[in-house]
């Protein structure tokens, strides 16, 4: 699995950053109408297409696949009403988010392409109800998830990225620390860097 996976909020920002070398890009579109959503979401295939990067769907797993994109990402929430037998059929790969055990074991029964786990470090970027899940729990999932491939979620920073590799992560991704960089292009290829080393 990519070892960086980008998270971004908007097909331009998806555009701006994914020149600079991005393999894997979730895009997380919150708060538009459907029509928008759809729209961005067929703009980012074309674009990741043509540049030979893995674009991840959020959320909109229906529109994934009416518009034929080839990875969705799905929370706890999400997983209720996903028809994960659809998916299957269209040969849509799946990631799922886990926080506890108890989703960790949910989410493996659906044979995902990964497991996130999140939030490793305190997030800015949402409230969530769950303490930060710290180091040796990305050692304990790594234990736990054996073959599926792992993706740490939440607070990364490049500074964290050894420790988080260290422990057993496949992939980290990021929010805010490249969105709120002085310079996200620059930042993004100081990520693709730190990933690669
Ligand atoms: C790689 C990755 N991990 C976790 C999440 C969070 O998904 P979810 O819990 O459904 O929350 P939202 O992102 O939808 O607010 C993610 N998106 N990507
Ligand atoms: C969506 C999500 N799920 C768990 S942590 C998180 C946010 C991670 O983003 P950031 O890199 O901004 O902390
Ligand atoms: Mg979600």
């Amino acid at each position: 699995m990519e070892r960086f996976y980008l998270i971004v909020g908007h097909v331009s920002q998806l555009e701006l950053l994914v020149p600079h070398g991005v393999r894997l890009v979730q895009l997380r579109i919150k708060d538009q109408p459907e029509t928008e959503v759809r729209r961005q979401i067929a703009r980012a295939r074309d674009f990741c297409a043509v540049h030979g990067a893995q674009l991840v769907v959020n959320d909109y797993w229906q529109a994934a696949l009416d518009l034929n994109c080839g990875f969705v990402h799905l929370g706890q929430e999400d997983m209720d009403n996903a028809d994960f037998a659809a998916l299957r059929r269209k040969g849509v790969r799946f990631g799922l988010s886990t926080h506890d055990e108890t989703e960790l074991e949910r989410a493996l029964s659906h044979g995902p392409d990964y497991v996130a786990l999140g939030p490793v470090y305190e997030t800015l970027l949402k409230q969530m109800k769950w303490a930060t899940q710290g180091l040796d729990r990305v050692r304990r999932w790594k234990q736990m998830v054996a073959d599926t491939p792992l993706v740490a979620i939440g607070g990364l920073t490049i500074d964290r990225l050894p420790g988080v590799f260290a422990a057993g992560a496949d992939s980290a991704a990021v929010v805010t620390d490249i969105q709120q960089a002085p310079d996200p292009e620059a930042q993004t290829r100081d990520w693709i860097k730190a990933c690669a080393a």
